[in-house]
């Protein structure tokens, strides 16, 4: 059998009377498209944040490559090869598209001496063009971020996330706010970051649709629990789910 990339096992953190995570138990394999739906406050983001080390679980065990990984900072998951996205934009909107890009590994390679003692952009700039070829925004590449379309930026933001070349992406909402005629194009791209990088992705999005067609598996989190796991199809087709939250 294949060993997963990520292993959650019993998560659990509660907010005083709220079990916003009551014990998820999920894998992610090599290469996996993995998405994460459920209702407005079913414990998405608070799983994800445990996962991430943004914040502290109660209790349960995170592995990554079969490597306790439960409560390290995100700084030490990022070195670990974990990328993420935020539900929010990170960029920085003063800075090209190109610097944001370097900037963002530069966080992932480390110490100030070491960034200090590199030698130019440390290969930073190859990689960023690449991802600004892959991305299709090498139009915009000198520009200020703050200058681009919502949509583009966000593209910039899933951009930056590939930067530290991760094995792992754990991506937080990427259609939110972004126009419908751009929805497909991120898919098509992740579909691509998938088979030409060979990462695993994470994927939480409200937008069904997009989900069903990019996730190769999806778990189902309704009040803090796991309700279902499986592929597309069989979401569709699950009863419980339908009932719970697709047929709403
Ligand atoms: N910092 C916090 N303090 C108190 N309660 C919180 C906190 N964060 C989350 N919660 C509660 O935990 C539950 C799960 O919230 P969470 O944000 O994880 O859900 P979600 O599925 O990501 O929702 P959404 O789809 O709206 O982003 C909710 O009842 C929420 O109000």
């Amino acid at each position: 059998m294949t060993a997963p990339v990520l292993k959650v096992s019993d998560l659990k953190k509660s907010y005083g009377a709220i079990h916003a995570v009551a014990g998820v138990s999920f894998e992610v394999l090599p290469g996996e498209i993995f998405g994460v739906i459920g209702p407005n406050g079913s414990g998405k983001t608070t799983m994800f944040n445990s996962v991430l080390g943004q914040i502290t679980p109660d209790a349960g065990r995170i592995e990554l490559n079969g490597q306790d990984i439960t409560r390290l900072s995100p700084v030490e998951l990022n070195q670990r090869g974990v990328g993420r996205t935020f539900q929010t934009l990170q960029v920085f909107g003063k800075m090209s598209v190109r610097d944001n890009l370097i900037v963002a590994a530069q966080e992932h390679q480390g110490s100030m001496f070491g960034r200090m003692f590199a030698p130019g952009d440390s290969g930073l700039g190859a990689r960023a063009d690449a991802l600004i070829d892959q991305f299709r925004i090498r139009h915009v590449a000198d520009k200020k971020a703050g200058e681009l379309s919502y949509g583009q930026q966000k593209l910039v933001d899933i951009a930056m996330a590939f930067m530290s070349e991760p094995d792992l992406v754990l991506l937080d909402e990427p259609c939110a706010g972004v126009n419908p005629s751009l929805v497909g194009g991120i898919s098509t791209l992740l579909k691509e970051l998938n088979k030409t990088r060979k990462g695993s992705f994470v994927v939480i999005e409200h937008n069904m649709d997009f989900v069903m067609d990019l996730c190769h598996r999806i778990l189902v989190m309704v009040e803090g629990k796991v309700m279902a796991l499986g592929t597309p199809a069989e979401i569709r087709s699950n009863k419980q789910v339908l009932d719970a939250y697709l047929g709403a």
